[in-house]
Protein backbone atom coordinates (compact mmCIF):
# COMPACT_ATOMS: atom_id res chain seq x y z
CA UNK A 1 0.00 0.00 0.00
CA UNK A 2 3.00 2.42 0.85
CA UNK A 3 3.91 1.82 -2.82
CA UNK A 4 0.33 2.58 -3.89
CA UNK A 5 0.37 5.97 -2.34
CA UNK A 6 3.93 6.71 -3.57
CA UNK A 7 2.67 6.09 -7.51
CA UNK A 8 0.44 9.60 -6.45
CA UNK A 9 1.26 12.56 -7.45
CA UNK A 10 -0.19 14.47 -5.04
CA UNK A 11 1.16 16.61 -1.86
CA UNK A 12 -0.42 14.59 1.07
CA UNK A 13 -0.30 17.08 3.70
CA UNK A 14 -2.23 19.49 0.91
CA UNK A 15 -5.33 17.98 0.60
CA UNK A 16 -7.94 17.47 3.23
CA UNK A 17 -7.59 14.08 4.21
CA UNK A 18 -3.80 14.15 3.97
CA UNK A 19 -3.31 14.57 7.49
CA UNK A 20 -5.03 12.00 8.38
CA UNK A 21 -3.17 9.74 5.72
CA UNK A 22 -0.10 10.40 6.88
CA UNK A 23 -1.20 9.62 10.27
CA UNK A 24 -2.95 6.19 9.23
CA UNK A 25 -0.22 5.40 6.87
CA UNK A 26 0.27 1.51 6.48
CA UNK A 27 -2.99 1.23 8.27
CA UNK A 28 -6.50 -0.06 6.74
CA UNK A 29 -7.21 3.32 7.14
CA UNK A 30 -4.38 4.61 4.72
CA UNK A 31 -5.81 2.47 2.05
CA UNK A 32 -9.18 3.63 1.99
CA UNK A 33 -8.02 7.27 2.31
CA UNK A 34 -5.50 6.39 -0.56
CA UNK A 35 -7.66 4.66 -2.53
CA UNK A 36 -9.24 6.50 -6.09
CA UNK A 37 -11.85 6.93 -4.44
CA UNK A 38 -12.81 10.79 -3.79
CA UNK A 39 -11.00 11.89 -0.82
CA UNK A 40 -14.32 13.77 0.45
CA UNK A 41 -16.28 10.37 0.43
CA UNK A 42 -13.46 8.43 2.06
CA UNK A 43 -13.89 10.54 4.63
CA UNK A 44 -17.56 10.26 4.50
CA UNK A 45 -17.49 6.46 4.74
CA UNK A 46 -14.89 6.52 7.58
CA UNK A 47 -17.59 8.70 9.49
CA UNK A 48 -20.58 6.15 8.48
CA UNK A 49 -18.81 3.47 9.47
CA UNK A 50 -18.04 4.98 12.74
CA UNK A 51 -21.60 5.97 13.71
CA UNK A 52 -22.48 2.67 12.71
CA UNK A 53 -19.84 0.68 14.97
CA UNK A 54 -21.11 3.30 17.53
CA UNK A 55 -24.74 2.50 17.17
CA UNK A 56 -23.84 -1.20 17.31
CA UNK A 57 -22.27 -0.71 20.43
CA UNK A 58 -25.06 1.29 22.05
CA UNK A 59 -27.54 -1.22 21.23
CA UNK A 60 -25.55 -4.20 21.75
CA UNK A 61 -22.96 -2.67 24.46
CA UNK A 62 -25.34 -3.58 27.37
CA UNK A 63 -26.08 -6.98 25.94
CA UNK A 64 -22.67 -7.75 25.57
CA UNK A 65 -22.03 -6.70 28.97
CA UNK A 66 -24.88 -8.26 30.29
CA UNK A 67 -24.66 -11.64 28.64
CA UNK A 68 -20.72 -11.85 28.09
CA UNK A 69 -19.02 -10.56 31.08
CA UNK A 70 -19.18 -11.05 34.73
CA UNK A 71 -19.19 -8.46 37.37
CA UNK A 72 -18.12 -7.90 41.12
CA UNK A 73 -19.04 -4.60 42.94
CA UNK A 74 -17.13 -3.46 45.82
CA UNK A 75 -18.64 -0.81 48.15
CA UNK A 76 -15.73 1.71 49.03
CA UNK A 77 -15.71 1.99 52.63
CA UNK A 78 -15.97 -2.00 52.49
CA UNK A 79 -12.97 -3.75 54.02
CA UNK A 80 -13.13 -5.84 50.13
CA UNK A 81 -11.91 -2.59 48.81
CA UNK A 82 -9.00 -1.77 51.36
CA UNK A 83 -7.90 -5.40 49.82
CA UNK A 84 -8.41 -4.58 46.46
CA UNK A 85 -6.28 -0.73 46.90
CA UNK A 86 -3.60 -2.94 48.44
CA UNK A 87 -3.40 -5.35 46.19
CA UNK A 88 -3.35 -2.99 43.01
CA UNK A 89 -0.85 -0.46 44.67
CA UNK A 90 1.37 -3.50 45.41
CA UNK A 91 1.32 -4.22 41.67
CA UNK A 92 1.99 -1.05 40.02
CA UNK A 93 -1.79 -1.95 38.27
CA UNK A 94 -2.70 1.77 39.53
CA UNK A 95 -0.24 3.55 36.70
CA UNK A 96 -3.07 2.48 34.34
CA UNK A 97 -5.50 4.81 35.85
CA UNK A 98 -5.72 8.09 34.31
CA UNK A 99 -7.71 9.38 37.48
CA UNK A 100 -6.65 9.55 40.73
CA UNK A 101 -8.05 10.37 43.72
CA UNK A 102 -5.42 12.56 45.89
CA UNK A 103 -4.49 12.84 49.83
CA UNK A 104 -2.57 13.56 52.36
CA UNK A 105 -1.28 10.47 54.03
CA UNK A 106 -3.29 8.79 56.90
CA UNK A 107 -1.30 6.80 59.76
CA UNK A 108 -3.64 3.68 58.06
CA UNK A 109 -2.01 4.17 54.85
CA UNK A 110 1.32 4.13 56.11
CA UNK A 111 3.68 2.11 53.72
CA UNK A 112 0.49 2.40 50.72
CA UNK A 113 0.87 4.62 47.82
CA UNK A 114 4.61 5.48 48.60
CA UNK A 115 5.70 5.27 45.12
CA UNK A 116 3.91 8.39 44.43
CA UNK A 117 5.25 10.48 46.89
CA UNK A 118 5.76 14.21 45.70
CA UNK A 119 6.90 15.34 49.20
CA UNK A 120 10.91 14.48 49.84
CA UNK A 121 10.40 13.61 53.74
CA UNK A 122 6.86 11.40 54.61
CA UNK A 123 5.46 14.27 56.17
CA UNK A 124 2.00 14.87 54.79
CA UNK A 125 2.96 12.90 51.86
CA UNK A 126 0.57 12.92 49.18
CA UNK A 127 -0.77 9.88 48.28
CA UNK A 128 -3.48 8.58 45.32
CA UNK A 129 -5.53 5.74 44.98
CA UNK A 130 -7.46 5.22 41.13
CA UNK A 131 -10.66 7.13 41.23
CA UNK A 132 -13.60 7.84 39.48
CA UNK A 133 -13.28 6.83 35.77
CA UNK A 134 -11.91 3.10 34.70
CA UNK A 135 -8.76 1.70 33.64
CA UNK A 136 -7.91 -2.07 32.17
CA UNK A 137 -5.47 -4.06 33.71
CA UNK A 138 -4.16 -8.00 33.31
CA UNK A 139 -4.85 -10.70 35.63
CA UNK A 140 -3.35 -14.72 34.98
CA UNK A 141 -3.51 -13.11 30.87
CA UNK A 142 -7.35 -12.30 31.33
CA UNK A 143 -7.92 -8.72 30.83
CA UNK A 144 -9.90 -6.74 34.02
CA UNK A 145 -11.93 -3.76 33.89
CA UNK A 146 -11.65 -1.63 37.02
CA UNK A 147 -14.38 0.93 37.15
CA UNK A 148 -15.61 3.22 39.63
CA UNK A 149 -19.02 4.81 40.07
CA UNK A 150 -20.42 7.54 42.20
CA UNK A 151 -23.71 8.24 42.98
CA UNK A 152 -24.93 10.56 44.90
CA UNK A 153 -28.56 9.21 47.20
CA UNK A 154 -30.04 12.23 49.18
CA UNK A 155 -26.97 14.27 49.90
CA UNK A 156 -24.81 11.11 50.50
CA UNK A 157 -22.39 9.72 47.95
CA UNK A 158 -21.90 5.84 47.38
CA UNK A 159 -18.71 4.87 45.64
CA UNK A 160 -18.42 1.48 44.39
CA UNK A 161 -16.03 -0.09 42.74
CA UNK A 162 -17.42 -2.71 39.67
CA UNK A 163 -14.54 -5.49 38.68
CA UNK A 164 -15.53 -6.62 34.91
CA UNK A 165 -14.02 -9.88 33.51
CA UNK A 166 -15.03 -11.28 29.74
CA UNK A 167 -17.26 -14.91 30.43
CA UNK A 168 -19.91 -15.62 32.12
CA UNK A 169 -17.59 -16.81 34.78
CA UNK A 170 -16.63 -14.73 37.83
CA UNK A 171 -14.08 -17.22 38.76
CA UNK A 172 -11.24 -15.22 37.73
CA UNK A 173 -12.71 -12.24 39.75
CA UNK A 174 -12.93 -13.94 42.82
CA UNK A 175 -9.69 -15.87 42.52
CA UNK A 176 -8.19 -11.84 42.39
CA UNK A 177 -10.06 -10.96 45.47
CA UNK A 178 -8.70 -14.03 46.70
CA UNK A 179 -5.31 -13.38 46.31
CA UNK A 180 -5.99 -9.58 47.32
CA UNK A 181 -7.17 -10.73 50.92
CA UNK A 182 -4.09 -13.15 51.34
CA UNK A 183 -1.60 -10.25 50.50
CA UNK A 184 -3.42 -7.32 52.78
CA UNK A 185 -3.91 -10.17 55.44
CA UNK A 186 -0.07 -10.80 55.17
CA UNK A 187 0.58 -7.32 54.96
CA UNK A 188 -1.91 -6.37 58.43
CA UNK A 189 -0.03 -9.55 60.54
CA UNK A 190 1.32 -8.30 63.74
CA UNK A 191 -1.05 -5.39 62.96
CA UNK A 192 -4.44 -4.35 65.07
CA UNK A 193 -7.06 -3.28 62.53
CA UNK A 194 -9.60 -0.68 64.26
CA UNK A 195 -12.20 -0.73 62.81
CA UNK A 196 -15.00 2.23 63.57
CA UNK A 197 -19.03 2.59 62.60
CA UNK A 198 -20.79 5.08 60.99
CA UNK A 199 -24.02 4.51 61.03
CA UNK A 200 -24.41 0.63 60.94
CA UNK A 201 -21.29 0.19 59.26
CA UNK A 202 -18.51 -0.67 59.76
CA UNK A 203 -15.09 0.59 58.47
CA UNK A 204 -11.36 0.92 58.75
CA UNK A 205 -10.57 3.79 60.73
CA UNK A 206 -6.88 2.15 60.92
CA UNK A 207 -4.24 0.10 61.83
CA UNK A 208 -1.70 0.11 64.42
CA UNK A 209 1.07 -2.17 65.48
CA UNK A 210 0.05 -5.16 67.88
CA UNK A 211 0.69 -3.79 71.23
CA UNK A 212 2.96 -6.29 73.17
CA UNK A 213 1.32 -6.88 76.52
CA UNK A 214 4.97 -6.26 78.20
CA UNK A 215 4.50 -2.49 77.15
CA UNK A 216 1.44 -1.98 79.68
CA UNK A 217 2.41 -1.85 83.33
CA UNK A 218 0.10 -3.08 85.80
CA UNK A 219 0.62 -5.29 89.01
CA UNK A 220 1.57 -8.88 87.47
CA UNK A 221 -1.33 -11.06 89.23
CA UNK A 222 -4.38 -9.22 87.72
CA UNK A 223 -2.69 -8.54 84.13
CA UNK A 224 -2.12 -12.63 84.06
CA UNK A 225 -5.31 -13.35 85.86
CA UNK A 226 -6.88 -11.49 82.80
CA UNK A 227 -4.62 -12.81 80.00
CA UNK A 228 -5.18 -16.63 81.68
CA UNK A 229 -9.17 -16.09 81.31
CA UNK A 230 -8.92 -14.69 78.00
CA UNK A 231 -6.60 -17.68 76.71
CA UNK A 232 -8.74 -20.43 78.27
CA UNK A 233 -11.79 -18.62 76.88
CA UNK A 234 -10.26 -18.51 73.39
CA UNK A 235 -9.04 -22.54 73.84
CA UNK A 236 -10.11 -24.82 70.89
CA UNK A 237 -11.54 -26.82 74.03
CA UNK A 238 -13.55 -24.47 75.25
CA UNK A 239 -15.20 -23.65 71.77
CA UNK A 240 -16.30 -27.03 71.44
CA UNK A 241 -17.74 -26.84 74.94
CA UNK A 242 -19.68 -24.00 74.76
CA UNK A 243 -21.04 -25.46 71.55
CA UNK A 244 -21.74 -28.70 72.95
CA UNK A 245 -23.73 -26.93 76.30
CA UNK A 246 -25.58 -24.69 73.72
CA UNK A 247 -24.05 -21.76 75.78
CA UNK A 248 -23.50 -18.26 73.87
CA UNK A 249 -19.49 -18.51 73.15
CA UNK A 250 -19.19 -14.25 73.95
CA UNK A 251 -17.64 -13.30 77.01
CA UNK A 252 -17.64 -10.02 78.52
CA UNK A 253 -15.11 -8.11 80.68
CA UNK A 254 -15.25 -5.31 82.55
CA UNK A 255 -12.08 -2.86 82.84
CA UNK A 256 -12.73 -0.20 85.39
CA UNK A 257 -10.37 2.69 87.00
CA UNK A 258 -9.60 5.97 87.58
CA UNK A 259 -8.43 7.53 83.97
CA UNK A 260 -4.44 6.81 82.72
CA UNK A 261 -4.21 3.76 84.02
CA UNK A 262 -4.42 1.52 81.13
CA UNK A 263 -7.95 0.51 80.07
CA UNK A 264 -7.49 1.32 76.74
CA UNK A 265 -3.64 0.25 76.36
CA UNK A 266 -5.08 -2.90 77.40
CA UNK A 267 -7.53 -3.44 75.03
CA UNK A 268 -5.32 -2.76 72.42
CA UNK A 269 -2.88 -5.33 74.23
CA UNK A 270 -5.12 -7.69 74.53
CA UNK A 271 -6.40 -7.90 70.71
CA UNK A 272 -2.73 -7.73 69.45
CA UNK A 273 -1.75 -10.60 71.63
CA UNK A 274 -4.72 -12.88 70.24
CA UNK A 275 -3.97 -11.37 67.13
CA UNK A 276 -7.98 -9.78 66.42
CA UNK A 277 -9.02 -6.47 65.28
CA UNK A 278 -10.98 -3.92 67.81
CA UNK A 279 -14.21 -2.58 66.97
CA UNK A 280 -14.75 0.31 68.58
CA UNK A 281 -18.72 1.06 69.37
CA UNK A 282 -19.94 4.55 69.90
CA UNK A 283 -23.18 4.42 71.68
CA UNK A 284 -23.83 8.07 71.53
CA UNK A 285 -23.34 7.81 67.73
CA UNK A 286 -25.87 4.95 67.36
CA UNK A 287 -29.57 3.68 68.20
CA UNK A 288 -31.24 0.05 68.89
CA UNK A 289 -31.18 -0.71 65.42
CA UNK A 290 -27.55 0.02 63.81
CA UNK A 291 -26.00 -1.64 67.37
CA UNK A 292 -27.98 -4.37 66.58
CA UNK A 293 -26.97 -4.19 62.45
CA UNK A 294 -23.04 -3.81 63.78
CA UNK A 295 -23.23 -6.85 66.38
CA UNK A 296 -24.60 -9.43 63.07
CA UNK A 297 -21.59 -7.98 60.86
CA UNK A 298 -18.92 -8.84 63.69
CA UNK A 299 -16.86 -11.52 62.45
CA UNK A 300 -16.11 -14.91 64.32
CA UNK A 301 -12.97 -13.48 66.55
CA UNK A 302 -12.77 -9.88 67.81
CA UNK A 303 -12.49 -7.43 70.21
CA UNK A 304 -15.76 -4.91 71.02
CA UNK A 305 -14.60 -2.43 72.85
CA UNK A 306 -17.28 -0.39 74.43
CA UNK A 307 -15.51 2.58 75.67
CA UNK A 308 -16.76 5.28 78.75
CA UNK A 309 -19.92 3.54 78.87
CA UNK A 310 -20.98 5.29 82.16
CA UNK A 311 -20.81 8.33 80.26
CA UNK A 312 -22.89 6.42 77.59
CA UNK A 313 -26.26 7.76 79.04
CA UNK A 314 -28.20 4.64 78.98
CA UNK A 315 -31.61 4.97 79.48
CA UNK A 316 -34.10 2.22 80.12
CA UNK A 317 -36.66 4.10 78.23
CA UNK A 318 -36.19 4.62 74.79
CA UNK A 319 -35.09 8.21 74.22
CA UNK A 320 -36.79 10.18 71.50
CA UNK A 321 -34.40 11.33 69.01
CA UNK A 322 -34.18 12.29 65.51
CA UNK A 323 -33.14 8.63 64.15
CA UNK A 324 -36.52 7.59 66.16
CA UNK A 325 -38.87 10.31 64.38
CA UNK A 326 -37.09 9.77 60.94
CA UNK A 327 -37.30 5.98 61.42
CA UNK A 328 -41.02 6.59 62.52
CA UNK A 329 -41.45 8.37 59.20
CA UNK A 330 -40.98 5.39 57.13
CA UNK A 331 -37.40 6.19 56.28
CA UNK A 332 -34.81 3.37 55.80
CA UNK A 333 -33.06 1.84 59.04
CA UNK A 334 -29.87 3.76 59.37
CA UNK A 335 -31.35 6.77 58.21
CA UNK A 336 -28.73 9.60 57.35
CA UNK A 337 -29.96 11.44 60.41
CA UNK A 338 -27.72 12.32 63.28
CA UNK A 339 -28.33 9.18 66.04
CA UNK A 340 -27.49 11.03 69.09
CA UNK A 341 -28.30 8.67 71.99
CA UNK A 342 -30.16 6.38 70.62
CA UNK A 343 -29.30 3.12 72.53
CA UNK A 344 -31.32 2.47 75.27
CA UNK A 345 -30.05 -0.21 77.74
CA UNK A 346 -32.77 -2.71 77.13
CA UNK A 347 -31.53 -2.00 73.54
CA UNK A 348 -27.90 -2.97 75.01
CA UNK A 349 -28.44 -5.50 76.70
CA UNK A 350 -30.71 -7.61 74.25
CA UNK A 351 -28.02 -6.92 71.57
CA UNK A 352 -25.24 -8.02 74.38
CA UNK A 353 -27.63 -11.49 74.51
CA UNK A 354 -28.92 -11.91 70.98
CA UNK A 355 -28.67 -14.80 68.94
CA UNK A 356 -26.20 -13.59 66.83
CA UNK A 357 -23.76 -13.06 69.89
CA UNK A 358 -22.16 -16.97 69.75
CA UNK A 359 -19.15 -16.64 67.76
CA UNK A 360 -16.18 -15.96 69.99
CA UNK A 361 -16.18 -12.65 70.96
CA UNK A 362 -14.99 -11.03 73.56
CA UNK A 363 -16.89 -7.54 74.57
CA UNK A 364 -14.32 -5.34 76.98
CA UNK A 365 -16.62 -2.34 78.38
CA UNK A 366 -14.28 0.61 79.88
CA UNK A 367 -15.53 3.08 82.65
CA UNK A 368 -13.90 5.28 85.05
CA UNK A 369 -16.95 4.75 87.49
CA UNK A 370 -18.65 1.33 87.62
CA UNK A 371 -20.83 1.75 90.17
CA UNK A 372 -22.74 4.31 88.09
CA UNK A 373 -23.48 1.02 85.84
CA UNK A 374 -27.24 -0.31 85.75
CA UNK A 375 -26.46 -3.82 87.66
CA UNK A 376 -28.78 -5.50 84.86
CA UNK A 377 -25.55 -4.71 82.16
CA UNK A 378 -22.21 -5.86 84.64
CA UNK A 379 -23.98 -8.82 85.72
CA UNK A 380 -22.54 -12.56 84.98
CA UNK A 381 -22.95 -13.64 81.34
CA UNK A 382 -22.35 -10.07 80.50
CA UNK A 383 -19.59 -8.95 82.60
CA UNK A 384 -17.72 -12.03 83.52
CA UNK A 385 -14.66 -10.73 84.33
CA UNK A 386 -14.01 -7.51 86.18
CA UNK A 387 -10.14 -5.81 86.69
CA UNK A 388 -9.66 -3.12 88.87
CA UNK A 389 -7.22 -0.42 87.71
CA UNK A 390 -5.53 1.65 90.01
CA UNK A 391 -3.47 4.75 90.68
CA UNK A 392 0.40 3.39 90.16
CA UNK A 393 1.95 1.34 93.39
CA UNK A 394 5.60 1.22 94.19
CA UNK A 395 5.86 -1.49 91.63
CA UNK A 396 4.02 -0.15 88.87
CA UNK A 397 6.02 3.07 89.44
CA UNK A 398 9.15 0.71 89.25
CA UNK A 399 8.03 -1.12 86.74
CA UNK A 400 7.11 2.21 84.23
CA UNK A 401 10.35 3.54 84.90
CA UNK A 402 12.59 0.11 83.80
CA UNK A 403 10.13 0.26 80.97
CA UNK A 404 11.73 3.55 79.91
CA UNK A 405 14.75 3.42 80.56
CA UNK A 406 15.59 -0.33 80.02
CA UNK A 407 17.07 -2.00 77.41
CA UNK A 408 14.06 -4.15 75.37
CA UNK A 409 15.53 -7.39 74.41
CA UNK A 410 14.20 -8.24 71.06
CA UNK A 411 10.74 -7.60 69.82
CA UNK A 412 9.49 -9.05 72.91
CA UNK A 413 10.16 -4.90 74.23
CA UNK A 414 10.64 -6.95 77.69
CA UNK A 415 13.77 -4.86 79.37
CA UNK A 416 17.14 -6.67 80.79
CA UNK A 417 17.88 -6.14 84.44
CA UNK A 418 20.96 -4.05 84.81
CA UNK A 419 21.97 -3.62 88.78
CA UNK A 420 22.77 0.16 88.07
CA UNK A 421 19.80 0.57 86.64
CA UNK A 422 18.01 -1.37 89.81
CA UNK A 423 19.34 1.07 92.11
CA UNK A 424 18.05 3.98 90.16
CA UNK A 425 14.44 2.59 90.03
CA UNK A 426 14.29 2.10 93.47
CA UNK A 427 15.59 5.87 93.50
CA UNK A 428 12.89 6.91 91.67
CA UNK A 429 10.30 4.87 93.18
CA UNK A 430 11.02 6.11 96.71
CA UNK A 431 9.58 9.84 95.88
CA UNK A 432 6.56 8.64 94.06
CA UNK A 433 3.83 8.32 96.36
CA UNK A 434 1.93 5.50 95.92
CA UNK A 435 -2.10 5.47 94.59
CA UNK A 436 -1.16 9.07 93.61
CA UNK A 437 -0.58 9.22 90.40
CA UNK A 438 -1.80 7.29 86.97
CA UNK A 439 0.74 5.73 84.75
CA UNK A 440 -0.11 8.12 82.08
CA UNK A 441 1.08 10.90 84.61
CA UNK A 442 4.67 9.09 85.73
CA UNK A 443 5.23 8.48 81.85
CA UNK A 444 4.76 11.81 81.19
CA UNK A 445 7.26 12.60 83.40
CA UNK A 446 9.84 9.98 82.60
CA UNK A 447 9.32 10.99 79.03
CA UNK A 448 10.45 14.20 79.60
CA UNK A 449 13.14 12.96 81.13
CA UNK A 450 13.53 10.39 78.59
CA UNK A 451 17.45 10.20 77.65
CA UNK A 452 18.39 11.23 80.96
CA UNK A 453 16.84 8.80 83.77
CA UNK A 454 19.40 10.78 86.79
CA UNK A 455 17.25 13.82 85.73
CA UNK A 456 14.09 12.05 86.17
CA UNK A 457 15.14 11.25 89.73
CA UNK A 458 16.89 14.73 90.17
CA UNK A 459 13.63 16.44 89.29
CA UNK A 460 11.02 14.27 90.59
CA UNK A 461 10.94 15.66 93.78
CA UNK A 462 10.05 18.63 92.38
CA UNK A 463 7.17 16.79 89.96
CA UNK A 464 5.80 14.93 92.63
CA UNK A 465 5.33 18.46 94.77
CA UNK A 466 3.60 20.69 92.07
CA UNK A 467 1.39 17.58 90.89
CA UNK A 468 0.06 17.19 94.27
CA UNK A 469 -0.68 20.74 94.54
CA UNK A 470 -2.29 20.78 91.26
CA UNK A 471 -4.60 17.51 92.45
CA UNK A 472 -5.70 19.27 95.69
CA UNK A 473 -6.91 22.48 93.87
CA UNK A 474 -8.97 20.56 90.93
CA UNK A 475 -12.61 20.10 92.03
CA UNK A 476 -14.11 17.18 93.35
CA UNK A 477 -16.04 14.93 90.65
CA UNK A 478 -19.66 13.73 92.39
CA UNK A 479 -20.40 10.19 91.14
CA UNK A 480 -23.81 10.24 89.16
CA UNK A 481 -25.11 7.31 90.93
CA UNK A 482 -24.42 6.79 94.23
CA UNK A 483 -23.59 10.82 95.19
CA UNK A 484 -20.51 9.74 97.21
CA UNK A 485 -18.01 12.45 96.15
CA UNK A 486 -15.27 11.31 94.09
CA UNK A 487 -11.72 13.12 93.55
CA UNK A 488 -11.07 13.06 89.93
CA UNK A 489 -8.87 10.17 89.45
CA UNK A 490 -10.31 8.04 92.38
CA UNK A 491 -11.41 4.46 91.61
CA UNK A 492 -15.17 3.72 92.49
CA UNK A 493 -14.63 0.24 90.58
N1 LIG B 1 -0.51 0.68 82.75
C1 LIG B 1 0.09 1.37 81.77
N2 LIG B 1 1.21 0.92 81.20
C2 LIG B 1 1.81 1.61 80.22
N3 LIG B 1 1.33 2.77 79.73
C3 LIG B 1 0.22 3.25 80.25
C4 LIG B 1 -0.46 2.58 81.29
N4 LIG B 1 -1.54 3.29 81.62
C5 LIG B 1 -1.56 4.35 80.81
N5 LIG B 1 -0.50 4.34 79.99
C6 LIG B 1 -0.19 5.34 78.95
O1 LIG B 1 -1.00 6.48 79.23
C7 LIG B 1 -1.75 6.89 78.11
C8 LIG B 1 -3.26 6.79 78.39
O2 LIG B 1 -3.57 5.44 78.68
P1 LIG B 1 -4.99 4.76 78.40
O3 LIG B 1 -5.71 5.52 77.36
O4 LIG B 1 -4.75 3.32 78.17
O5 LIG B 1 -5.69 5.00 79.77
P2 LIG B 1 -7.22 4.73 80.15
O6 LIG B 1 -7.21 4.09 81.48
O7 LIG B 1 -7.89 4.01 79.07
O8 LIG B 1 -7.74 6.22 80.26
P3 LIG B 1 -9.26 6.74 80.10
O9 LIG B 1 -10.04 6.19 81.23
O10 LIG B 1 -9.10 8.22 80.19
O11 LIG B 1 -9.74 6.28 78.77
C9 LIG B 1 -1.31 6.00 76.97
O12 LIG B 1 -0.37 6.73 76.22
C10 LIG B 1 -0.64 4.81 77.60
O13 LIG B 1 0.43 4.38 76.84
Amino acid sequence: MDSLASKRPVNRLASPYSFLATLARGSPLDRVLTSEVNGYASIALIFGLFSLFRTLYRRGGPWIFKYLTSTIYLRHDDEAFEMLSAWINAHGVDGLSRTFLARVSSKRRDKRFSRHSVTPDRNKEVQYSPWEGSFMFWYKGRPISYRTTVNEVDGDRDVQVALTCFGRSSRILKTLLSECREFYLAESRHKTGIFKHRQDMWRKAGQKNARPLTTVILPSKEKDALINDIETFLDEDTKIWYTEHAIPYQRGYLLCGPPGTGKSSMSLSIAGHFDMDIYVINLTNANDQTLEELFLQLPDKCLVLLEDIDAAGLSRQPQVTFSSISSKMGSAKGSSGPLTGGVTLSGLLNTLDGVSSQSGRIVVMTTNYASDLDQALIRPGRVDFKVEFQLADKDVVAGLFRFVYGQPTGESLETKVDPDLEEQVNQFASLVPASSFSQAEILSHLLQWRKDPAGAIENGQTWVHRMLQDKSRRPLKTSIKDDSLTMEGDSDC
